[in-house]
């Protein structure tokens, strides 16, 4: 089988001075459309993952991000595609949220309180919670059956 290639994703953990995070929902029509993630999307050609960042912020969600570092970068093999994650902290951003893809967001602390959440977040999810020394289960529990 031909050797599968990554598809390379900037990631925007943006945080608030509260230390509450943004989460947003996938919008219809795209692969796992309603899942709750961080937002961002694929670089384009040519493109540095801080600049898709700057981009993808401006598109999906109308907000200006200052300075943007890759902080971990994680890899999550979906039956859709391989990705690569690059995962970049931002505390400074300018502008209103307006929600211009018709996705939901929220401000999220532990555990969260949305659900289902994109299972290429979770290793982050954990480092993110550890820093916050918040040692119990990220995710909300499922609902009893
Ligand atoms: N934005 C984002 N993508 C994630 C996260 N976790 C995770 O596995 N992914 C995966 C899902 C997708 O396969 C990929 C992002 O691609 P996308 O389809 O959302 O990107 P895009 O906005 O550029 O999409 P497109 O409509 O332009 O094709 O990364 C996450 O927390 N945030």
């Amino acid at each position: 089988m031909a050797e599968r290639r990554h598809t390379e994703v900037a990631v925007g953990i943006l945080i608030r001075e509260d230390g509450a995070l943004l989460l947003s929902s996938r919008p219809e029509g795209k692969p796992y459309a309603g899942y709750w993630e961080f937002p961002g999307g694929k670089l384009e050609a040519g493109e540095s993952v801080e600049q898709a960042l700057r981009r993808e912020l401006d598109e999906e969600l109308g907000v200006t991000i200052g300075a943007a570092e890759v902080w971990r970068v994680t890899e999550h093999d979906y039956p859709h595609a391989l990705v690569r994650l690059h995962w970049c902290k931002v505390r400074q951003w300018s502008g209103e949220f307006e929600m211009r893809e018709g996705q939901r967001m929220a401000w999220q602390q532990f555990p969260l309180t949305v659900s289902p959440v994109l299972p290429g977040a979770f290793p982050v999810l954990d480092w993110l919670a550890a820093e916050r020394g918040f040692a119990g289960a990220v995710l909300q529990p499922a609902e009893p059956a």
